[in-house]
């Protein structure tokens, strides 16, 4: 009885149903130390977790399952272990693994009775997104950036899916604000990491993320200079090794480039024109800055110190550089360095070159520290809101198991004076969205026999009666279009698609198309006289809405804001950029405060047996 009491209590004849509940934890991080904690305290019979990964020193601070003796153990086995001991009758299975290997198949996934997200990436959650929906098994999403926290109920057929909202891509820069015209500590931080670290010890510019071309055709003069300037960088980048290398750095990006862009006309009417650097004099106030201050990342530098850090670690990784080539380590592929916010000689090197760039044009120069989170893309991770979230998607998995749904909601922590949770109503799923507005079904194939053709011609177009224009791919890519018919002939096999694995459907027609077809592929020897391939239940494929069709909200309020639905998700990896974070913060504080008029938050007493709740509804 003991450790049943206050469970019982609260969850009244919940608590039953939960002892007996087969449930899925993804993630064993941040969130996923809180919620299993949470899970295992609530007394659910077996849990499963799945985490890739092994534990890290930086992982200590909030992670509280884990401690300094378990680093470098797998997440997943540590956690099994540190949470089992809070209560012995809950069953907890490990899996050190990656939730997108074939074992965590379909089948596996139903054996659920719900899967809680503690993800940190939008390809695993979209991954699980993907096969909750075909096992239509409830689905309890969350993500965390700060203060920010999110929970959403995914359910299929009842709720939008994960998918349905388009999620944002991290922020890029127009070329021409990082090149010539930075007004902002971010952009100097972005022509150090992406610019010049790239140049000299990477590949090219152009493979940079953060760099946004698409202004190109209307600076493009001032591209041609910038594509020069690149140039002659490189030839440079020859003389790396040899004593006069860093000063040839240091003049041609602080001095010559700088002198160029101050001559260019028209350019400075508006704003401060930047100012060169001058080595020589530089160079002589840095003679008594110690290599020891390149440790001091919560100060801000001074120009002589930041002069020193660039000059020291762009010699550090000089001979990196030429090791690495000594050794003949990467073949015939040139050996390249790439930035890492935890490599400490690449960070020095970002930071000092951003800063000496900030003094250039006028910017506010940064600690080492700002510019790790800033040049990492690193929101840092908050312990109290990863608990706080944790403990709302519990809740809402209550309401999940309760079959109660109309009261699940989707749930928002921010940082406000007013109120920190808000909640928005479910929505119904997007009726355009490719992911879950789409027919599912399972499809059996002799994947030794089964061909291309027999599933285009034979199976689609003769027995589902598709007509001539639709497309087949599987998650490598297009099989089957109407313009490519090579792989016709082939095989499953030969194309990659094996069992556990899905193909999609298309239904390009203009006439009253299909919705997208996704089969999940069961692989089965079939006998000889038999056909290779068919369907595992009768199907209904519905057609997809026309483009007018009113949203139906299943008798859902529809929500009063949308300012952040359209981008509902945002995680420490996905995360944008600190000066448009703030905006977005903005946003977030804004519509939480329109929830509070609502009065969306309130105590109820429980009716099973008269215990206090704090919910959500
Ligand atoms: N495809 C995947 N399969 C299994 N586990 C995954 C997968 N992708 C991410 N994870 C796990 O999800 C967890 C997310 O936790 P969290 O966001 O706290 O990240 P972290 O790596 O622990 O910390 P940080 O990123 O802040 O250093 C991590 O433990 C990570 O290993
Ligand atoms: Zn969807």
């Amino acid at each position: 009885m003991g450790r049943d009491r206050y469970p019982k209590q609260s969850l009244g004849s919940l608590h039953s149903h939960i002892k007996q509940s087969r449930i899925l934890m993804v993630g064993a991080g941040g969130i996923g130390c809180e919620l299993l904690k949470n899970l295992v305290l609530t007394g659910f019979g077996e849990i499963h977790i799945v985490d890739l990964d092994t534990i890290d020193l930086s992982n200590l601070n909030r992670q509280f399952l884990f401690r300094h003796e378990h680093i470098k153990k797998s997440k997943a086995l540590v956690a099994k272990e540190s949470a089992g001991k809070f209560n012995p009758n809950v069953k907890i299975e490990a899996h050190h693994a990656n939730i997108k290997d074939p074992q965590f198949n379909v089948q596996w996934f139903k054996s659920f009775a719900i899967v809680f997200n503690a993800l940190d990436n939008l390809e695993a959650r979209r991954h699980v997104n993907k096969m909750c929906l075909a096992a239509d098994v409830p689905l309890i999403e969350s993500g965390t950036t700060g203060f920010n926290g999110q929970v959403q109920v995914i359910k299929k057929g009842q709720t939008e899916c994960y998918d349905c909202n388009v999620k944002e891509t991290p922020k890029s820069f127009p070329v021409c604000t990082i090149r010539s015209t930075p007004s902002q500590p971010i952009h100097c931080i972005v022509w150090g990491k992406s610019y010049l670290f790239t140049e000299i010890f990477g590949t090219s510019e152009d493979d940079a993320p953060e760099l946004d071309h698409t202004e190109d055709s209307e600076n493009a003069k001032e591209l041609e200079k910038l594509r020069q300037e690149s140039q002659a960088l490189k030839r440079i980048r020859e003389s790396m090794g040899s004593e006069e290398f860093p000063r040839m750095v240091f003049e041609k990006v602080f001095k010559e480039d700088i002198e160029r862009l101050r001559s260019m006309e028209g350019m400075w009417n508006t704003r401060k024109p930047p100012e060169p650097l001058d080595y020589d004099e530089i160079s002589q106030k840095a003679l008594g800055v110690g290599s020891a201050i390149a440790q001091r990342d919560q100060i801000v530098w001074t120009l002589a110190e930041n002069f020193a850090v660039f000059i020291d670690s762009l010699r550090r990784l000089s001979s990196r550089l030429e090791e690495l080539r000594a050794n003949g380590e990467t073949g015939n592929a040139p050996p390249i360095l790439t930035f890492d916010k935890d490599d400490a000689d690449t960070l020095d090197f970002v930071a000092a070159s951003a800063n000496l760039r900030s003094y250039i044009f006028g910017i506010e120069t940064r600690s080492k520290f700002d510019i790790k989170q800033m040049a990492g893309n690193i929101i840092p991770a908050i312990a109290t809101t990863n608990a706080m979230t944790a403990g709302l998607c519990v809740l809402q998995a209550f309401k999940v198991m309760r079959d109660d749904l109309e009261k699940a909601k989707m749930v928002f922590l921010v940082r406000s004076t007013e109120r920190v949770i808000s909640v928005e109503s479910l929505r119904p799923p997007k009726p355009d969205c490719p992911v879950c507005s789409v027919t599912q079904s399972t499809l059996i194939v002799d994947t030794s026999r089964a061909t291309l053709n027999d599933l285009v011609q034979d199976f689609l177009r003769l027995e589902l009666g598709y007509g001539e224009e639709f497309s087949v791919s599987s998650e490598a890519g297009i099989l089957y279009d109407p313009e490519l018919d090579d792989n016709l002939p082939k095989k499953f096999g030969e194309l990659g698609v094996k069992g556990d694995s899905f193909i999609t459907i298309v239904d390009e027609q203009d006439e009253n198309p299909r919705v997208n077809l996704v089969l999940a592929i069961s692989e089965k020897s079939l006998p000889e006289d038999s056909k290779p391939i068919h369907l595992a239940e009768k199907l209904d494929i519905a057609r997809k809405p026309k483009p007018s069709t009113p949203i139906e909200t299943n008798g859902h309020a529809v929500a009063v804001t949308n300012g952040v639905n359209g981008k509902r998700k945002r995680d420490a990896a996905e995360a944008d950029l600190e000066d448009d974070l703030v905006r977005k913060r903005g946003k977030v504080a804004e519509q939480s405060s329109i929830a509070a008029q609502n009065g969306d938050v309130i105590v109820l007493d429980d009716s099973t047996n008269g215990a206090i709740l704090i919910d959500d509804d």
